[in-house]
């Protein structure tokens, strides 16, 4: 087989693979019953539902951080735990440490996985060029802003080149406008990386200007409720908000999540 033709297939093979996954932290406490889905590369999924339905443990399951109780996961290839380099994670809260300023911060991954110094701080320079905070290199978190303490954080979780990108709610914690444009600074990044998404979110908004398919889940236990695809083309961008595609799938979204009794 060809170069060409081993890409070709590998790009049909699904990046992340769930077969039945279930998971109960303690005996008869089932929190995600019997999940399947086949994410393709570059698809980015967005998990939406009910307060405790478990999106932050599928999340963690995709991550390798906990095992699923019954089922099985096939991240990249191999065991979410063996997938260690191939993924980035973002957390609601940055997560930066005070004593860094933000370049080090962005360059901590780095040296953990052993680079030297200056490819290191080259690095970080590049991913904070991206974020749009090269004129902040030297300053700390608690000189920063919500939104820019964000942009960092997301900075340090592409500084590694992941292959797959999960994100846990990281924009929860801010203001409209700051959101809006860190979701198209997002879209940004991964027509730039080309990196595969999974991202937890409260907001139906953000949920269809940002994915290309929505996992509704119903809680106790958690189950895929709907899968939706969202066929608005990319790259999306500020103009997209006021399209009408993209407000008939605000309603169909909303309906979705109206029907498993979510609230957001
Ligand atoms: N380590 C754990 N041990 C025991 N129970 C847990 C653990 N982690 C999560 N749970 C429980 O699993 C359920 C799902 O939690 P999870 O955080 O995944 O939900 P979520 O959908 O992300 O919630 P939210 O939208 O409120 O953030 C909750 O009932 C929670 O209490």
């Amino acid at each position: 087989m060809g170069v060409n033709a081993t890409r070709a297939a590998d790009d049909r093979r699904a990046l992340i693979s769930l077969q039945g996954v279930s998971k109960e932290f303690a005996p008869g406490q089932v929190v995600l019953d019997d999940i399947s889905a086949e994410l393709p590369r570059g698809e980015f999924l967005a998990l939406i539902g009910p307060s405790g339905c478990g999106k932050s443990t599928l999340l963690k399951l995709i991550a390798g951080l906990i095992s699923p109780s019954a089922g099985s996961l096939c991240v990249g290839g191999g065991a979410p735990s063996a997938s260690e380099g191939k993924l980035g994670f973002v957390f609601q809260d940055a997560n930066l440490l005070p004593w860094l300023d933000i370049r080090d911060n962005v360059a901590l991954p780095l040296k953990l996985a052993g680079l030297p110094r200056a490819q290191r701080d080259e690095r970080a320079e590049a991913m904070l060029e991206m974020v749009g905070l090269s004129h902040a290199l030297g300053r700390y978190p608690r000189e920063l802003s919500g939104g820019m303490k964000m942009r960092v954080s997301i900075a340090r979780a592409l500084a590694t080149q992941p292959e797959i990108l999960l994100l846990d709610e990281p924009f929860g914690a801010l203001d409209e406008m700051t959101r809006d444009s860190l979701n198209e600074e997002l879209l940004r990044l991964r027509e730039l990386q080309g990196w595969t998404g999974v991202f937890v979110t409260h907001s139906v908004a953000e949920a269809v200007f940002l994915a290309s398919r929505i996992m509704v889940l119903s809680a106790n236990p958690g189950r895929i409720h709907a899968l939706l695809d969202i066929d608005l083309p990319y790259p999306r961008t500020a103009h997209t908000r006021t399209d009408g595609d993209y407000h008939a799938y605000l309603t169909e979204v909303t309906r979705s999540l109206h029907s498993v009794g979510g609230h957001d």
